[in-house]
């Protein structure tokens, strides 16, 4: 399934639903390569080294961008909100629009990138077709304590679901969290990097199951392990409004 749906992604280059950020591979995140008016600000690619980024990050981004040299790995850009095709699409799942207020939405940004520069969630997923997996490299900042000195366990369970959800919508579409389970094996130092490997384990209908472990950059500490129920929606009959 991982597989036949990256194959449709290359193919039609440019999905209906689209993963945060994510680009047709072989296209360039143009909003990467120049400077920003403010009316832009929310076309700007998070998912690139920033003053933050400490030493671990900045080497395994540069480790996964060779990857990428030969397309076996595709970068995934980040943005604070989600493009307005996806926003539509996403729209078209809802019975009761009031939800989906210009208003309200107008203020809406993606919670991950909602702190400022190195205080909150920072990181960058890659995907790869090839090994049928993504992996997100993330580095927890200070305001994300939970345990004095340790990353708080809805951080850690934040960025978790935001990587595997990132991996249901590329496999499946439009989908929404049904089930996360996590296991908390080590406390996660506070401004540390790990790396979250996860991978499709199966779909049955609607449901598609992803499961990811989060290590510390030398592997030799296993952090969490999680596993996650996504549910594919279909327009306008899955999500009961309150
Ligand atoms: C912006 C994005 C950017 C893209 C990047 C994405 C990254 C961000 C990811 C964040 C994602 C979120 O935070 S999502 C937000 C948190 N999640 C939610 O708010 C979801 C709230 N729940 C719901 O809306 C609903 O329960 C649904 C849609 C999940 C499912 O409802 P439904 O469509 O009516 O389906 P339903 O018939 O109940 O279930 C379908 C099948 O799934 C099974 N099933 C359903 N729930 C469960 C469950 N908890 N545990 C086990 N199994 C379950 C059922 O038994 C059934 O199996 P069978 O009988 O067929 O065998």
């Amino acid at each position: 399934m991982l597989r036949s749906c990256a194959a449709r992604l290359r193919t039609l280059g440019a999905p209906r639903w689209l993963p945060e950020g994510w680009r047709a591979p072989g296209s360039e995140p143009r909003a990467a390569q120049r400077s920003f008016s403010s009316e832009e600000v929310f076309h700007k690619d998070y998912a690139v080294p920033n003053p933050s980024w400490n030493k671990d990050l900045r080497l395994l981004f540069d480790q996964f961008t060779k990857k990428c040299e030969d397309g076996s790995w595709k970068r995934l850009s980040s943005y604070k909100r989600g493009c307005a095709l996806r926003v539509k699409d996403f729209q078209t799942h809802f019975l009761d629009p009031k939800h989906m207020k210009e208003e309200q939405t107008s203020k809406a940004q993606l919670f991950t990138r909602s702190f400022d520069e190195g205080l909150g969630f920072e990181y960058v997923m890659f995907y790869s077709d090839v090994e049928k997996r993504m992996v997100c490299l993330f580095q927890g900042g200070p305001h994300l304590e939970g345990a004095p000195g340790f990353l708080h366990g809805g951080a850690i369970a934040t960025i978790v679901d935001t990587t595997t959800g990132t991996c249901a919508v590329i496999t499946g579409g439009v989908v929404m969290t049904a089930n996360l389970n996590i296991n908390y094996k080590r406390p996660v130092p506070l401004c540390s990097v790990v790396v979250i490997n996860c991978q499709l384990d199966k779909v049955e209908g609607r449901k598609i199951f992803i499961s990811c472990s989060v290590q510390s950059v030398d592997e030799k500490t296993l952090y969490s392990e999680a596993t996650s129920l996504f549910v594919k929606l279909e327009p306008k009959s899955d999500i009961k409004s309150c």
